[in-house]
């Protein structure tokens, strides 16, 4: 039975198409499978018997040396290293093979090809720096506001110290650390953004300091945390506001000792990121409610970037508009719509609560289901429209019209806007309105709304 399982053993390791080479207590080769002989332009009976030193250059033994003595003496447990051979990339993992008694029985060396997941992962990277280059492309900076927001994004970009953005959702807090990271000198390294609002309580350590092997239930391998992967670069430190107060105190000390000690790890390792950190949350008033930690607070805002909201800088709304308008077009493939006047006026007196972000969905749905080149107030949605009936309610007051005429105004608008929406046809109006088809008549008559007079 054994002799059948070591012959088992011996046809699995012939089969696999990772290159298999082990080397025993005095590195010497006893096995090197066909997919080795390939990667390796080696032939097995050749190097088989043979030391792994004869095998390579001299200037490389004292690096081969040094690993497998790392590996003898237990220090490491198996080390890898990318190689380029016959113009693909193989890692090349070395691994120690200890008996249960913990003697050395040897060396193996893995060789897999990774050719395509480097392809992979550099296209990833490259579609991603291009994606980042297209939205910095369609930013919109037209009001004065938003045209300080963004010179100062640009310029803080050359210091590193840590920024605090602060502002409304869907301002644009996240193209502004964008912005910060793409002029900084550590563009070429990654930007790592954590969500901290949408991490469970019991998973932001590990999230954020990572985690090795074993060091709780499911740890099946060593995870670097998003300091670590960040290390070069940026970490963007999204909704810090909603960090619960025990990883504040953790936070806190990572960025005041500059490392991090990975969960189940002895040992720290050195961070050299910069903090960019974004809330919606007036965060001196969660200091004050005793929501988040002071200390934290005054390490987060060293410079503080506030983005005011879309209503306060509505010189924004058209030229966004329009340009969402252009983008969504564009990837519908339908031919580029633009506002009709009315459309705009509803735009340009809307409140935004969800800022840019709204406006954006709102044209996305208007491109969406326009069947014309213009965007009719009907093709806008209803949280739009609704708001804007206030504001002509609004804007009625303001004129100072009597009651009566008041009344009037709104009356024959509202009724213009429900024929329109009602494609003219008096019974559906007329249902629409909750008023009879008489009544509705006279209306029309009395405001004298013909088809041509509606707009
Ligand atoms: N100046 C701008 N020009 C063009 N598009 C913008 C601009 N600012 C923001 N946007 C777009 O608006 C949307 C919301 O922006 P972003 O995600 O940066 O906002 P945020 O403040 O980080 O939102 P949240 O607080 O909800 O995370 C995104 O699609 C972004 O591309």
């Amino acid at each position: 039975m054994a002799k059948e399982v070591t012959s088992i053993y011996q046809s699995i390791v012939e089969e696999m198409t990772e290159g298999v080479v082990f080397l025993d207590a005095d590195d010497v080769i006893c096995i090197c499978n066909p997919a080795a002989e390939r990667i390796r332009r080696v032939k097995a009976e050749r190097i088989i018997g043979r030391s792994i030193y004869s095998l390579h250059p001299g200037r490389m033994h004292d690096r081969i040396r040094q690993l497998i003595e790392s590996l003898k003496s237990g220090r490491i447990s198996s080390g890898s290293r990318i190689i380029h051979a016959q113009k693909r990339f193989f890692s090349n993992s070395y691994t120690a093979i200890k008996a249960p008694d913990g003697t050395y029985l040897g060396t193996l060396l893995i060789s897999r090809d990774v050719t395509e997941e480097k392809r992979l992962r550099e296209e990833n990277e490259s579609l991603r720096s291009r994606q980042s280059d297209e939205k910095m492309k369609c930013l919109v900076v037209h009001s004065d506001a938003a045209l300080r927001v963004m010179d100062m994004a640009v310029s803080l970009g050359q210091i590193d110290s840590t920024v605090l953005v602060t502002g409304e959702n869907g301002t644009g807090k996240e193209c502004v650390v964008e912005l910060l990271h793409q002029n900084s000198p550590r563009r070429n390294g990654p930007l790592v953004k954590v969500n901290c609002a949408a991490l469970p309580d019991n998973l932001i350590e590990s999230e954020l300091f990572g985690f090795v092997k074993g060091a709780f239930t499911g740890a099946t391998e060593n995870r670097k945390g998003k300091f670590e992967l960040a290390n070069g670069g940026t970490l963007f430190l999204d909704e810090v506001g909603d960090l619960p107060l025990a990883s504040q105190a953790k936070l806190l000390r990572v960025l005041q000792e500059r490392k991090v000690q990975p969960l189940g790890g002895k040992s720290e390792v050195l961070i050299d990121v910069r903090i960019v950190a974004a809330t919606n949350h007036i965060l001196s008033d969660d200091v004050a409610g005793g929501k988040f930690r002071e200390d934290l607070f005054y390490r987060l805002n060293v410079i503080h970037i506030d983005v005011p909201p879309l209503r306060e800088r509505r010189e924004d709304i058209e030229p966004l508009a329009e340009m969402f308008l252009d983008k969504f077009s564009t990837q519908m493939n339908k031919p580029v719509r633009h506002l009709s006047t009315e459309a705009l006026n509803i735009l340009l007196h809307h409140h935004f609560p969800g800022n840019i972000r709204q406006l954006e969905h709102a044209m996305e749905r208007a491109v969406a289901l326009s069947s014309g080149e213009l965007i009719l107030p009907d093709d806008l949605p209803q949280d739009l429209l609704s708001a804007s009936v206030v504001t002509t309610a609004q804007h009625t007051i303001q004129g100072g019209l009597a009651l009566k005429e008041a009344v009037d105004f709104f009356e024959r608008d509202y009724i213009a806007a429900a024929l329109k929406q009602c494609d003219y046809k008096k019974s559906k109006t007329a249902e629409h309105l909750g008023i009879s088809r008489k009544s509705l008549w006279e209306k029309i008559q009395r405001y004298n709304l013909t088809d041509a007079s509606v707009t």
